[in-house]
């Protein structure tokens, strides 16, 4: 069976030797787990645009630039993804969660004690060479 894979900009927001995440909700798909902030690309948009939109509504920071770091196809049966990851380095704003989410700033070398979806575990693994 052929199924629509959802095409998702997730953005690594790194400041020194920390990146920022936070829990999904739990009434949401992979709900109740830790993420990098991010949301779907919409029709016409560019990943970079939908990460300038997404981290925006999200943790309030504004996106200057970005940089590929992997795409990441994962199927979880009840739903296959795309993720297109880039690190983010160059911003501004104080991130927290803004959408009454938890989000906090974790050092990588504590990333192994946060539940994340099964798709992240290329993503943290390309953080800790960075
Ligand atoms: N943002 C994000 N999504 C991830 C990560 N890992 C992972 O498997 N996903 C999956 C879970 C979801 O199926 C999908 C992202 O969907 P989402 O619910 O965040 O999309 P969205 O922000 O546009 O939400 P909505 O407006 O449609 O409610 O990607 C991650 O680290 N960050
Ligand atoms: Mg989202």
């Amino acid at each position: 069976m052929n199924k629509k894979i959802v095409h998702v900009a997730v953005g690594v927001i790194k400041a020194e030797n920390s990146v920022f995440i936070c829990k999904r909700p739990d009434n949401k798909h992979q709900g109740g787990l830790w993420e990098f902030p991010g949301g779907k690309v919409e029709r016409g948009e560019s990943v970079f645009t939908a990460l300038q939109r997404e981290l925006l509504e999200e943790v309030a920071l504004t996106i200057h630039s970005s940089t590929e770091l992997l795409v990441i196809e994962h199927d979880y049966g009840d739903k296959q993804v795309r993720l297109d990851v880039h690190l983010l380095t160059d911003f501004h704003g104080e991130a927290h969660g803004a959408e009454g989410q938890q989000g906090k700033w974790v050092a990588i070398t504590e990333l192994d004690n946060y539940a994340f979806p099964a798709a992240n575990v290329a993503i943290i693994e390309k953080i800790k060479a960075l």
